[in-house]
Protein backbone atom coordinates (compact mmCIF):
# COMPACT_ATOMS: atom_id res chain seq x y z
CA UNK A 1 0.00 0.00 0.00
CA UNK A 2 1.50 2.97 -1.07
CA UNK A 3 -0.67 6.34 -0.78
CA UNK A 4 1.16 8.45 2.36
CA UNK A 5 -0.46 11.47 0.81
CA UNK A 6 -4.04 12.45 0.79
CA UNK A 7 -5.37 14.87 -2.33
CA UNK A 8 -8.28 16.60 -1.56
CA UNK A 9 -10.87 17.65 -3.97
CA UNK A 10 -10.69 21.29 -4.55
CA UNK A 11 -6.34 21.23 -4.27
CA UNK A 12 -7.10 18.16 -7.29
CA UNK A 13 -9.05 21.06 -8.86
CA UNK A 14 -6.43 23.88 -8.86
CA UNK A 15 -3.42 21.21 -9.86
CA UNK A 16 -5.39 20.19 -12.79
CA UNK A 17 -6.34 23.84 -13.64
CA UNK A 18 -2.72 24.14 -14.84
CA UNK A 19 -2.90 21.59 -17.71
CA UNK A 20 -4.73 20.85 -20.69
CA UNK A 21 -5.87 17.77 -19.92
CA UNK A 22 -9.52 17.75 -19.30
CA UNK A 23 -11.83 16.87 -16.48
CA UNK A 24 -11.21 15.04 -13.57
CA UNK A 25 -13.46 11.93 -13.98
CA UNK A 26 -11.68 10.06 -11.60
CA UNK A 27 -8.58 9.71 -9.02
CA UNK A 28 -7.48 6.25 -7.56
CA UNK A 29 -5.00 5.44 -5.30
CA UNK A 30 -2.37 3.17 -6.57
CA UNK A 31 -1.35 0.53 -3.88
CA UNK A 32 1.42 -0.83 -5.95
CA UNK A 33 5.45 0.51 -5.28
CA UNK A 34 6.53 1.85 -1.78
CA UNK A 35 8.55 5.00 -2.39
CA UNK A 36 6.12 7.23 -3.86
CA UNK A 37 1.87 8.24 -4.03
CA UNK A 38 0.35 7.67 -7.56
CA UNK A 39 -3.16 8.24 -8.14
CA UNK A 40 -4.07 7.12 -11.74
CA UNK A 41 -5.97 10.05 -13.01
CA UNK A 42 -8.70 9.63 -15.46
CA UNK A 43 -9.61 12.64 -17.34
CA UNK A 44 -12.40 13.64 -20.52
CA UNK A 45 -9.24 13.20 -22.29
CA UNK A 46 -7.56 10.20 -21.16
CA UNK A 47 -5.54 8.18 -18.32
CA UNK A 48 -2.65 9.74 -16.65
CA UNK A 49 -0.46 8.82 -13.49
CA UNK A 50 -0.02 11.66 -10.63
CA UNK A 51 3.02 11.20 -8.50
CA UNK A 52 3.69 12.59 -5.75
CA UNK A 53 7.21 12.50 -4.36
CA UNK A 54 7.77 11.13 -1.29
CA UNK A 55 10.64 11.46 1.19
CA UNK A 56 13.53 9.38 -0.71
CA UNK A 57 13.25 11.29 -3.93
CA UNK A 58 15.17 14.41 -3.51
CA UNK A 59 13.57 17.23 -5.35
CA UNK A 60 17.14 19.01 -6.64
CA UNK A 61 16.79 15.41 -8.67
CA UNK A 62 13.18 15.94 -10.36
CA UNK A 63 14.50 18.05 -12.97
CA UNK A 64 16.53 15.25 -13.99
CA UNK A 65 14.01 12.40 -13.88
CA UNK A 66 11.19 14.42 -15.03
CA UNK A 67 13.95 15.74 -18.26
CA UNK A 68 15.43 12.13 -18.73
CA UNK A 69 11.90 11.05 -19.25
CA UNK A 70 11.22 13.61 -21.51
CA UNK A 71 13.92 12.88 -23.59
CA UNK A 72 13.83 8.92 -23.37
CA UNK A 73 9.93 9.37 -25.00
CA UNK A 74 11.35 11.58 -27.20
CA UNK A 75 13.84 9.01 -28.93
CA UNK A 76 10.74 6.43 -29.19
CA UNK A 77 11.22 4.43 -25.64
CA UNK A 78 8.01 3.80 -24.05
CA UNK A 79 8.59 5.10 -20.78
CA UNK A 80 6.05 7.34 -18.78
CA UNK A 81 6.02 10.55 -20.54
CA UNK A 82 6.00 13.81 -18.49
CA UNK A 83 2.89 16.15 -18.93
CA UNK A 84 3.86 19.63 -19.10
CA UNK A 85 1.31 22.31 -17.85
CA UNK A 86 0.34 25.62 -19.43
CA UNK A 87 3.37 27.14 -18.06
CA UNK A 88 5.96 24.41 -20.01
CA UNK A 89 6.65 22.82 -16.41
CA UNK A 90 6.37 19.34 -15.72
CA UNK A 91 6.76 19.57 -11.57
CA UNK A 92 4.95 21.69 -9.46
CA UNK A 93 3.20 21.20 -6.16
CA UNK A 94 -0.10 18.92 -4.98
CA UNK A 95 -1.00 18.12 -1.04
CA UNK A 96 2.80 20.00 -0.25
CA UNK A 97 4.82 17.43 -1.79
CA UNK A 98 6.50 17.82 -5.10
CA UNK A 99 4.17 16.35 -8.31
CA UNK A 100 4.47 15.71 -11.87
CA UNK A 101 1.50 13.84 -14.14
CA UNK A 102 2.69 11.55 -16.72
CA UNK A 103 1.03 9.28 -19.27
CA UNK A 104 -0.33 5.61 -18.55
CA UNK A 105 1.58 3.12 -19.89
CA UNK A 106 -0.82 0.11 -21.21
CA UNK A 107 0.54 -3.31 -19.50
CA UNK A 108 1.40 -5.50 -16.59
CA UNK A 109 4.69 -6.44 -14.79
CA UNK A 110 5.02 -10.22 -14.88
CA UNK A 111 4.97 -11.55 -11.29
CA UNK A 112 6.90 -14.33 -12.81
CA UNK A 113 9.30 -14.11 -14.94
CA UNK A 114 10.24 -16.53 -17.63
CA UNK A 115 13.13 -17.32 -20.19
CA UNK A 116 10.49 -15.31 -22.82
CA UNK A 117 10.65 -11.91 -21.27
CA UNK A 118 14.79 -12.09 -20.88
CA UNK A 119 15.67 -10.85 -24.69
CA UNK A 120 12.90 -8.30 -24.42
CA UNK A 121 14.33 -7.03 -21.47
CA UNK A 122 18.20 -6.99 -22.56
CA UNK A 123 16.99 -4.99 -26.10
CA UNK A 124 15.30 -2.61 -23.79
CA UNK A 125 17.90 -1.90 -21.45
CA UNK A 126 20.41 -1.53 -24.36
CA UNK A 127 17.77 0.77 -26.57
CA UNK A 128 17.69 2.82 -23.03
CA UNK A 129 21.60 3.18 -23.09
CA UNK A 130 21.87 4.47 -26.12
CA UNK A 131 18.81 6.87 -26.50
CA UNK A 132 20.30 8.38 -23.20
CA UNK A 133 23.53 9.26 -24.61
CA UNK A 134 22.67 12.73 -25.67
CA UNK A 135 20.88 13.19 -22.83
CA UNK A 136 23.08 16.40 -21.02
CA UNK A 137 22.00 16.60 -17.61
CA UNK A 138 24.27 14.48 -14.90
CA UNK A 139 23.49 12.52 -11.95
CA UNK A 140 26.19 10.52 -10.14
CA UNK A 141 24.55 7.32 -8.28
CA UNK A 142 24.14 7.53 -5.25
CA UNK A 143 23.76 3.91 -4.41
CA UNK A 144 27.01 2.87 -5.97
CA UNK A 145 30.01 1.75 -3.83
CA UNK A 146 30.85 5.20 -1.89
CA UNK A 147 27.03 4.32 -1.09
CA UNK A 148 27.52 1.38 0.62
CA UNK A 149 29.23 1.40 3.74
CA UNK A 150 26.86 4.37 5.35
CA UNK A 151 24.08 1.22 5.01
CA UNK A 152 25.91 -1.08 6.63
CA UNK A 153 27.03 0.82 9.34
CA UNK A 154 23.42 1.91 9.84
CA UNK A 155 22.12 -1.81 9.82
CA UNK A 156 25.40 -3.63 11.61
CA UNK A 157 23.68 -3.41 15.28
CA UNK A 158 20.98 -5.07 13.86
CA UNK A 159 22.94 -8.21 12.02
CA UNK A 160 24.67 -11.12 13.60
CA UNK A 161 28.80 -11.44 13.54
CA UNK A 162 28.97 -13.74 10.48
CA UNK A 163 26.89 -11.34 8.31
CA UNK A 164 28.17 -8.31 9.28
CA UNK A 165 32.30 -9.65 8.78
CA UNK A 166 30.77 -10.58 5.73
CA UNK A 167 29.65 -7.45 4.46
CA UNK A 168 32.49 -5.78 5.68
CA UNK A 169 34.66 -7.38 3.41
CA UNK A 170 32.43 -7.14 0.37
CA UNK A 171 32.34 -3.43 0.64
CA UNK A 172 36.26 -3.25 1.77
CA UNK A 173 36.70 -5.38 -1.45
CA UNK A 174 34.49 -3.11 -3.19
CA UNK A 175 36.23 0.20 -2.48
CA UNK A 176 39.65 -1.27 -3.65
CA UNK A 177 38.48 -3.50 -7.23
CA UNK A 178 35.47 -1.27 -8.49
CA UNK A 179 35.96 -1.23 -12.10
CA UNK A 180 36.55 2.48 -14.00
CA UNK A 181 37.26 2.82 -17.73
CA UNK A 182 34.14 1.08 -18.67
CA UNK A 183 31.62 3.09 -21.20
CA UNK A 184 29.46 5.04 -19.06
CA UNK A 185 26.17 6.87 -19.56
CA UNK A 186 22.66 6.81 -18.11
CA UNK A 187 21.22 3.49 -16.07
CA UNK A 188 17.82 2.83 -15.45
CA UNK A 189 19.59 0.87 -12.34
CA UNK A 190 16.53 -0.44 -11.13
CA UNK A 191 15.04 -2.69 -13.99
CA UNK A 192 13.04 -4.99 -11.87
CA UNK A 193 10.24 -7.09 -13.29
CA UNK A 194 7.92 -5.05 -11.35
CA UNK A 195 9.25 -1.68 -13.31
CA UNK A 196 8.60 -3.17 -16.88
CA UNK A 197 5.01 -3.75 -18.78
CA UNK A 198 4.05 -7.00 -20.91
CA UNK A 199 1.02 -6.85 -23.18
CA UNK A 200 0.82 -10.62 -24.28
CA UNK A 201 4.39 -11.51 -25.19
CA UNK A 202 5.37 -7.75 -26.04
CA UNK A 203 7.48 -5.49 -23.79
CA UNK A 204 4.78 -2.29 -23.91
CA UNK A 205 7.10 -0.11 -21.50
CA UNK A 206 9.35 0.78 -18.65
CA UNK A 207 8.66 2.48 -15.61
CA UNK A 208 9.67 4.22 -12.52
CA UNK A 209 13.51 6.19 -13.39
CA UNK A 210 13.62 7.29 -10.28
CA UNK A 211 17.01 5.34 -9.15
CA UNK A 212 18.48 6.88 -12.94
CA UNK A 213 21.64 7.64 -13.15
CA UNK A 214 25.05 8.23 -14.30
CA UNK A 215 27.43 4.75 -14.03
CA UNK A 216 28.43 1.88 -16.20
CA UNK A 217 26.37 0.68 -18.90
CA UNK A 218 27.18 -2.94 -17.57
CA UNK A 219 26.45 -2.02 -14.39
CA UNK A 220 22.68 -1.92 -15.45
CA UNK A 221 23.15 -5.04 -17.43
CA UNK A 222 24.53 -6.71 -14.50
CA UNK A 223 21.41 -5.42 -12.01
CA UNK A 224 19.38 -7.10 -14.42
CA UNK A 225 21.18 -10.42 -14.66
CA UNK A 226 20.31 -10.54 -10.74
CA UNK A 227 16.67 -9.14 -11.29
CA UNK A 228 15.68 -11.23 -14.25
CA UNK A 229 17.53 -14.79 -14.20
CA UNK A 230 17.61 -16.19 -10.32
CA UNK A 231 14.86 -18.85 -9.84
CA UNK A 232 13.07 -18.72 -6.39
CA UNK A 233 15.25 -21.37 -5.14
CA UNK A 234 18.53 -18.84 -5.63
CA UNK A 235 19.52 -21.23 -8.12
CA UNK A 236 21.05 -19.10 -11.06
CA UNK A 237 18.97 -19.74 -15.03
CA UNK A 238 21.88 -19.34 -17.61
CA UNK A 239 19.19 -19.76 -20.26
CA UNK A 240 17.48 -16.85 -19.15
CA UNK A 241 20.78 -14.54 -18.46
CA UNK A 242 21.75 -15.83 -22.50
CA UNK A 243 18.51 -14.38 -23.38
CA UNK A 244 19.18 -11.13 -22.20
CA UNK A 245 22.93 -10.67 -23.10
CA UNK A 246 21.57 -11.82 -26.81
CA UNK A 247 19.26 -9.22 -26.55
CA UNK A 248 21.43 -6.36 -25.15
CA UNK A 249 23.83 -7.36 -27.64
CA UNK A 250 21.53 -7.33 -30.46
CA UNK A 251 21.34 -3.79 -29.91
CA UNK A 252 24.33 -2.60 -28.20
CA UNK A 253 27.48 -4.59 -28.29
CA UNK A 254 28.96 -5.38 -25.00
CA UNK A 255 32.96 -4.98 -25.18
CA UNK A 256 35.00 -7.50 -24.39
CA UNK A 257 35.66 -5.71 -20.87
CA UNK A 258 32.67 -5.28 -19.78
CA UNK A 259 31.73 -9.36 -20.58
CA UNK A 260 34.89 -9.47 -17.91
CA UNK A 261 33.65 -7.29 -15.64
CA UNK A 262 30.34 -9.01 -15.39
CA UNK A 263 30.48 -11.26 -12.73
CA UNK A 264 32.17 -8.37 -10.68
CA UNK A 265 29.28 -6.15 -11.83
CA UNK A 266 26.59 -8.89 -10.98
CA UNK A 267 28.50 -9.25 -7.23
CA UNK A 268 28.55 -5.73 -6.27
CA UNK A 269 24.54 -4.79 -7.79
CA UNK A 270 23.68 -7.91 -5.39
CA UNK A 271 25.48 -6.10 -2.39
CA UNK A 272 23.48 -2.81 -2.98
CA UNK A 273 20.13 -4.38 -3.15
CA UNK A 274 21.81 -6.53 -0.23
CA UNK A 275 22.30 -3.58 2.16
CA UNK A 276 19.43 -1.36 0.51
CA UNK A 277 16.79 -3.99 1.43
CA UNK A 278 18.89 -4.97 4.75
CA UNK A 279 18.78 -0.94 5.47
CA UNK A 280 14.86 -1.08 4.91
CA UNK A 281 14.53 -3.99 6.85
CA UNK A 282 16.10 -3.51 10.39
CA UNK A 283 14.77 0.55 9.94
CA UNK A 284 11.11 -0.03 8.90
CA UNK A 285 8.71 -1.82 11.74
CA UNK A 286 7.41 -5.17 10.39
CA UNK A 287 3.54 -3.40 10.90
CA UNK A 288 4.32 -0.45 8.54
CA UNK A 289 2.39 -0.25 5.65
CA UNK A 290 5.16 -1.35 2.56
CA UNK A 291 6.50 -4.76 2.82
CA UNK A 292 9.59 -5.08 3.43
CA UNK A 293 11.85 -6.68 1.17
CA UNK A 294 13.97 -9.60 1.95
CA UNK A 295 17.82 -9.09 1.87
CA UNK A 296 18.67 -12.73 1.71
CA UNK A 297 17.48 -13.40 -1.34
CA UNK A 298 20.24 -11.00 -3.03
CA UNK A 299 23.06 -12.36 0.30
CA UNK A 300 22.35 -15.37 -1.68
CA UNK A 301 22.70 -14.06 -5.43
CA UNK A 302 26.09 -12.31 -4.26
CA UNK A 303 27.81 -15.66 -2.58
CA UNK A 304 27.30 -17.07 -5.93
CA UNK A 305 28.71 -14.35 -7.73
CA UNK A 306 31.27 -14.58 -5.63
CA UNK A 307 32.11 -18.09 -6.14
CA UNK A 308 32.42 -17.63 -10.06
CA UNK A 309 35.64 -16.32 -11.60
CA UNK A 310 34.44 -15.59 -15.44
CA UNK A 311 31.73 -15.58 -17.82
CA UNK A 312 31.79 -19.52 -18.52
CA UNK A 313 30.79 -20.06 -15.08
CA UNK A 314 27.44 -18.66 -15.77
CA UNK A 315 27.52 -21.10 -18.73
CA UNK A 316 27.57 -18.43 -20.98
N1 LIG B 1 3.19 5.49 -16.28
C1 LIG B 1 2.51 4.50 -15.70
N2 LIG B 1 1.54 3.85 -16.39
C2 LIG B 1 0.81 2.88 -15.80
N3 LIG B 1 0.95 2.49 -14.52
C3 LIG B 1 1.90 3.10 -13.78
C4 LIG B 1 2.74 4.12 -14.33
N4 LIG B 1 3.58 4.53 -13.36
C5 LIG B 1 3.28 3.82 -12.27
N5 LIG B 1 2.26 2.95 -12.51
C6 LIG B 1 1.63 2.03 -11.55
O1 LIG B 1 2.02 2.42 -10.24
C7 LIG B 1 2.74 1.36 -9.60
C8 LIG B 1 3.85 1.94 -8.76
O2 LIG B 1 4.72 2.69 -9.59
P1 LIG B 1 6.27 2.83 -9.25
O3 LIG B 1 6.93 1.50 -9.29
O4 LIG B 1 6.85 3.90 -10.11
O5 LIG B 1 6.14 3.38 -7.77
P2 LIG B 1 7.20 3.63 -6.67
O6 LIG B 1 6.48 4.02 -5.43
O7 LIG B 1 8.27 4.58 -7.18
O8 LIG B 1 7.70 2.15 -6.50
P3 LIG B 1 9.01 1.31 -6.25
O9 LIG B 1 8.74 0.74 -4.95
O10 LIG B 1 8.98 0.24 -7.33
O11 LIG B 1 10.20 2.20 -6.34
C9 LIG B 1 3.21 0.46 -10.73
O12 LIG B 1 3.36 -0.88 -10.35
C10 LIG B 1 2.06 0.60 -11.74
O13 LIG B 1 0.99 -0.23 -11.34
N1 LIG C 1 14.02 -3.01 -6.81
C1 LIG C 1 14.45 -2.77 -5.43
C2 LIG C 1 13.52 -1.86 -4.69
C3 LIG C 1 13.63 -0.40 -5.10
O1 LIG C 1 12.72 -0.07 -6.07
C4 LIG C 1 14.55 -4.10 -4.70
O2 LIG C 1 13.96 -5.08 -5.15
O3 LIG C 1 15.23 -4.15 -3.69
Amino acid sequence: MAVYTEVGDTELEAFLAEYDIGQADSFKGIAEGVENTNFLLTTTKGQYIVTLYEKRVDPRDLPFFLGLMDHLAARGITCPQPIHGRDGNALRTLAGKPAAITSFLHGMWPRRTTVAHCAPVGEALAGLHLAGQDFPLRRPNALSVAGWRPLWEGSRRHIDAALDRELGAEIEFFEANWPSGLPAGVIHADLFNDNVFFLQDRLSGLIDFYFACNDLLAYDVAICLNAWCFEADSSFNATKARALLQGYERVRRLSDEEKQALPLLARGSALRFALTRLYDWVHTPPDALVKRKDPQEYLARLRFHRAVSSLSDYGL
